[in-house]
């Protein structure tokens, strides 16, 4: 799917629960991206994730990873509840320091080690809670303490499973700020049933649609791979409409016009770039004000559901090396 380097390549993935599962899945993850995996509800998400994190045992299949660290916050994080959150993330970047043996480099390794902790502590915004026990945490603070405790050990490659479910609109938008941030220095992967986040922050995605990998690649190109040539055009009176009706049926690159409620028209283009060029010119030429113009079931949303109903009837036939893929200039 892309040239850039990899930080995680997969190689006919597949977990078989018996009928469900993930089945021949091979990702392709350039390093420092951010990679969207998005499916319905029971699609293998968290399946597969586990499995590129090490926690799930393939029953058949390879994953290459460039680097050596991996962390992976959970969708439901859960810790002792009588820690504080410092413990929390000490506890973790103690899992991933080195070992020492004088009882001197093992103070000074403590001390680093909180100092680390509060750090990432304060860029999760968790700073004031720091030496609050666990316990009473909200759904909100404990995904922001799980990704505080994953990257504390600097993780190459950091997974993040249903990392904002759950979360109001501005935990929503910390957590993915975050994510932004991040890929400076991490690659990342992150599920997610919510589209709109998805878009926002991934620059390439994979489908997964019963276990199997039905669409990958970079969010752009899918985009521009699905553009529907169909905008609903909206006029400012019936006057104006009945005009751009005719003006446009006129024109050799439009395949139809069709008249849409509250003076709008409905109109289908040969060509994304010819509708694109064309409808706003024929507007201007007819001097009459263009009040919107919308491209219909572009979004990815749309997109991603059209891809998924198609590959409902075709995936029960699909061998290996189903999976669409399209290719970034
Ligand atoms: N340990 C298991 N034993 C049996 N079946 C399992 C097991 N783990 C997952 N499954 C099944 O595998 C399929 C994929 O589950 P998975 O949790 O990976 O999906 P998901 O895409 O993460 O779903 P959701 O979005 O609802 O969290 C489901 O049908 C699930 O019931």
């Amino acid at each position: 799917m892309s040239v850039g380097r990899a930080a995680l390549t997969s190689a006919g993935l597949s977990r078989d629960f018996g009928g469900v599962g993930v089945f021949d899945v091979d990702l392709h993850i350039d390093r420092g991206s951010v990679y969207g995996l998005v499916g319905r509800n029971g699609a293998g998400k968290t399946t597969l994730l586990s499995m590129l994190a090490g926690l799930e045992k393939p029953d058949s299949g390879l994953v290459k990873l460039d680097g050596t660290t991996v962390s992976m916050c959970p969708d439901v994080p859960e810790f002792e509840p009588w820690l504080t959150a410092l413990e929390v993330v000490e506890l973790s970047a103690g899992l991933g320091a080195p070992r020492r043996s004088g009882v001197r480099e093992q103070a000074l390794c403590d001390a680093a080690l909180r100092d680390a902790a509060l750090r990432v502590l304060s860029r999760v915004g968790m700073e004031s809670a720091a030496r609050r026990r666990v316990g009473g945490f909200s759904r909100g603070m404990l995904q922001r303490l799980s990704l505080a405790a994953a990257l504390v050990v600097r993780p190459d490659l950091l997974i993040l499973d249903e990392p904002t479910s759950g979360l109001d609109p501005e935990g929503r938008r910390t957590i993915l700020d975050l994510v932004r941030d991040l890929k400076q220095e991490s690659t990342i992967i992150l599920s997610s049933h919510i589209v709109h986040d998805v878009e926002s922050v991934c620059d390439a995605l994979g489908l997964l649609d019963g276990g199997r990998l039905v669409l990958q690649g970079r969010t752009a190109d899918i985009l521009d791979a699905h553009a529907r040539p169909v905008w609903r055009l909206q006029s400012r009176s019936s006057r104006e409409a009945r005009i751009l009706a005719a003006a446009l049926r006129a024109e050799e690159w439009t395949l139809s016009v069709e008249p849409a409620s509250e003076f709008g028209l409905l109109v289908e283009a040969a060509s994304v770039e010819a509708g694109e060029r064309g409808i706003p010119q024929v507007v201007s030429r007819e001097g009459c004000a263009l009040a919107g113009l919308t491209a219909l079931d572009s979004d990815l949303e749309s997109i991603l559901l059209s891809v998924s109903s198609a590959s409902a009837s075709t995936v029960a036939s699909m061998t290996g090396g189903g999976t669409r893929t399209w290719r970034g200039p």
